[in-house]
């Protein structure tokens, strides 16, 4: 569960919130789901994926690492992107629709940054360096 309570206020609580909670960073996921659908620079990596598994499973990773009270339960991110080869355009490709869809969700610019500076050490597993 991923319930929302009083909790000490705390930085990482902070993003947590100004994201939106749980509730406003699934929006931002599925807004990220129909951005990658149309990007031609990344749509073929995700053909036949389990749409539901995918967005319920970033949503608690996002939540988790933004300081909400979810913990992450998908696949390992190494294991999981493995074989896929994705390049630094590919992964600039996802950064960049992410951000787009924070825009489309009027996240402000210094809660998109933090959560991106969150992302930035999965960089290695994702790209399987
Ligand atoms: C920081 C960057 C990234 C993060 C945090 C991330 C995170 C995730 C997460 C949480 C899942 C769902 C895991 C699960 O269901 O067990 C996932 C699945 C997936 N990711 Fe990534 N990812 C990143 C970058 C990328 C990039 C750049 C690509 C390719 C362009 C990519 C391709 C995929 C695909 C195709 C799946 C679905 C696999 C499947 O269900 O068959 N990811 N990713």
């Amino acid at each position: 569960g991923c319930q929302t309570g009083a909790t000490p206020e705390t930085p990482s609580r902070d993003l947590f919130q100004q994201l939106g909670e749980r509730s406003g960073i699934a929006a931002i996921v599925e807004d990220l789901l129909f951005l990658i659908v149309d990007d031609d620079r990344i749509n073929q990596q995700f053909k036949g994926m389990d749409v539901a598994r995918f967005h319920r499973n970033l949503t608690d990773q996002l939540c988790q690492l933004s300081g909400g009270p979810c913990t992450y339960s998908g696949r390992e991110m190494r294991e999981l992107h493995a074989d896929m080869a994705i390049t630094d355009t590919q992964f600039n490709a996802l950064a960049e629709n992410l951000i787009l869809a924070m825009e489309q969700n009027d996240i402000a610019t210094g809660a998109q940054n933090r959560l991106l500076k969150r992302l930035i050490p999965l960089y290695p597993d994702v790209r399987n360096l």
